[in-house]
């Protein structure tokens, strides 16, 4: 009987694997492509953009700060592969008309051809307590965040739809994986785009177009530094579960899984348990991650558990800790 299951199971996962060529996409070559990166002129955005440059992709930036998308252009041509190579500088800021992004992206795709693949990086963060974030705040990130990265991708699909290739990312964030303390504004834009990408994965997969959606840990980037300035205690104690990673790091790992076309990119140890414990209902694009999910959820489930009571813990003794000094101030 025992030996009927096992046999069972093999004969299952040989099956899977022979149908895995059908779900599994043709890597996307960057060597004369088009890549477009929003927030290229910084941190993760900037390095996904030298990370394709040097594999032998034009670039197209797209920031608002003229001054920084230059300077970044220069450093950018350092790595250049070949002398046909070309960085594009646009200056708009992606959230505020369509119109004008979808005009942009039109001049861009005249100059360097249509977009092959597009990486929506722009994005800003606030931090606070619910009650202290200005309520302009909460609006400001949902359109930066995830209008900013719903009008580039709107701009570029027809053409991607027409030539039956393309690849788009999305620059989540852990905290698009799971709510924490101080991120009321921030974590929802987060989990938008990955509403929007599983959306968008399903309409177009037949096109043959791959969609991308990256969790990054804390990142040591200019707009992480900003963020840290105005943390709740409670939030960089949170935070500090898991260590700051390397931008360049970051982008590697984004560009690779864009390359290959996986529907999830995360990085470190805690980015993959959270990634397969937040799998839910998006596509798998291979075998070997659909098999990861089925074994290990339950197993990250009860490691998760954990997690969150450490940090309800951390929580309480810092709201006891505030209503201790504020006590003793009253007396004194
Ligand atoms: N660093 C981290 O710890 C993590 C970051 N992320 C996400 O990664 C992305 C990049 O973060 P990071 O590298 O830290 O950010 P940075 O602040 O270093 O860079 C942000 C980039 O986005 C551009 N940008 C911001 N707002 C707009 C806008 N309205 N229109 C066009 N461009 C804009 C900025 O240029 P300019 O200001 O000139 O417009 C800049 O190029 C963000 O989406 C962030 O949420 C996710 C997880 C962790
Ligand atoms: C089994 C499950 C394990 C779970 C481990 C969870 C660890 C949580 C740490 C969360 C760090 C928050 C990242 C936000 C980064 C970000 O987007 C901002 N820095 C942007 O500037």
């Amino acid at each position: 009987m025992l030996l009927l299951a096992v046999a069972f199971i093999v004969a299952f996962v040989l099956l899977l694997y022979m149908v895995s060529p059908l779900i599994s996409p043709k890597p996307l070559k960057l060597p004369g492509a088009h890549v477009v990166v929003t927030g290229g002129s910084s941190g993760i955005g900037k390095c996904i953009a030298i990370e394709c440059y040097k594999q032998g992709a034009f670039i197209t930036l797209i920031a608002r700060d003229e001054n920084k998308l230059l300077q970044t252009k220069k450093e950018i041509e350092k790595y250049s592969v070949n002398d046909k190579q070309v960085v594009l500088c646009i200056s708009v800021d992606v959230s505020k008309d369509y119109e004008l992004v979808e005009n942009v992206l039109k001049q861009a795709q005249e100059k360097l051809g249509p977009v092959d693949l597009l990486v929506n990086c722009a994005g800003t963060s606030v931090t606070g307590k619910f009650e202290d974030i200005e309520v302009n705040s909460f609006e400001r990130l949902m359109g930066v965040n995830y209008l900013g990265s719903v009008y580039p991708s709107r701009a570029v699909i027809a053409t991607m739809k027409e030539r039956r290739m393309g690849r788009i990312v999305f620059v989540s964030s852990q905290a698009g994986q799971l709510g924490l303390f101080g991120y009321t504004a921030y974590s929802p834009t987060k989990f938008a785009l990955r509403g929007l990408a599983e959306a968008l994965q399903m309409e177009v997969k037949p096109y043959n177009i791959y969609v991308t959606v990256a969790y990054p840990p804390d990142t040591d980037t200019p707009g992480f530094a900003e963020e840290s300035k105005t943390k709740p205690l409670e939030t960089k104690l949170i935070s500090e579960t898991s260590s700051v990673c390397q931008a360049e790091q970051v982008a590697r790992v984004i560009v690779k899984d864009a390359i290959q076309g996986n529907f999830n990119s995360s990085v470190g140890s805690d980015g993959y348990m959270l990634s397969i414990l937040t799998s839910g209902m998006s596509p798998v694009t291979s075998i070997t991650e659909g098999l990861q999910q089925v074994v290990c959820m339950g197993i990250f489930r009860i490691i998760g558990l954990f997690y969150l009571g450490s940090f309800d813990s951390i929580v309480r003794r810092c709201m006891m800790q505030r209503e201790k000094s504020e006590s003793a101030d009253k007396t004194e």
